[in-house]
């Protein structure tokens, strides 16, 4: 059994990856803590998406470790680390359009790995509860029962956000998920997340540097590969290093 260290939720040490010989990520050290709003950012091509991943099992490592609360997720398929309380949302939401709000909601409900168990899904309190309380989260009670494809790019985002809360990872991953959205839904989605973070640790990749700031914990600068800085927001923006390969630009 591995070493928990209760400060952290995810460490990760020496991960590496290498697309023919090119490495992707390199040597990347990541400690994670509970509650805890990680940003990363960096210039195109840093490494960003990539990290998460292979934190998501994804993509294989070539080296390093990557530990969930003591688990070694690079031994673990997607569907395993999904289960051991991981989420991940990619950059583009992936709603189920001819579906309502609340039958995505619905689908995304966990209930167990075997078919019966998917069978014999009924719509029992608990469930509606749980349904009703998320869709509140994300600012979405007043649409359960419309269409998925009928609602605007950002509120299309903050379903997929609900459709991984409903499953209520540990940790939670997202890929810029304010990318083309209004400052209004921008701002209500920062007031989302740092309302979700009292339950979770949630690790953001994001270029839009007033939402970082309204949201990170920490922030960790990724440059070609590597980790450029790491800090508080204040701290990472008077960085020269940072300033030169990123915020400069
Ligand atoms: N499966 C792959 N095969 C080959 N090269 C890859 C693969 N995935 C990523 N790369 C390369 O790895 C580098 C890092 O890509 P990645 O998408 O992680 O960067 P990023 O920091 O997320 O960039 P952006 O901000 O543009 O999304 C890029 O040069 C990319 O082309």
């Amino acid at each position: 059994m591995a070493y928990v260290n209760p400060q952290q939720i995810l460490t990760v040490e020496d991960l590496t990856v290498s697309f023919d010989g090119f490495r992707a990520v390199d040597g990347l050290n990541l400690y994670i803590a509970p509650n805890e709003c990680r940003v990363i950012i960096g210039p195109n091509g840093a490494g960003k998406t990539t990290v998460l991943d292979l934190i998501c099992g994804r993509t294989r490592a070539s080296g390093g470790t990557v530990l969930f609360k003591g688990r070694d997720l690079l031994k673990m398929r997607e569907d395993q680390i999904v289960h051991a309380g991981v989420g991940r949302k990619f950059q583009t939401p992936s709603v189920y359009e001819d579906l309502t709000v609340l039958e995505n909601l619905e689908i995304s409900y966990p209930r167990g790995h075997s078919v019966w168990g998917a069978l014999a899904f009924r719509r029992d309190g608990e469930v509606m509860d749980r349904i009703a309380e998320i869709a509140r989260t994300i600012f979405l009670a007043d649409a359960l029962d419309e269409k998925a494809a009928f609602l605007s790019h950002g509120q299309k985002q903050w379903l997929e956000i609900g459709m991984l809360l409903i499953q209520d990872p540990e940790l939670l991953m997202l890929d810029e998920p304010v990318a083309g959205m209004s400052v209004a839904e921008r701002v209500k989605t920062a007031e989302l997340l740092n309302r979700i973070v009292s339950d979770r640790s949630v690790i953001v990749i994001e270029h839009d540097m007033k939402f970082v700031a309204d949201i990170a914990t920490r922030v960790t600068v990724l440059h070609q590969g590597k980790l450029l800085a790491e800090g508080s927001m204040a701290h990472v923006q008077a960085d020269p290093k940072v300033i030169d390969v990123y915020l400069g630009h």
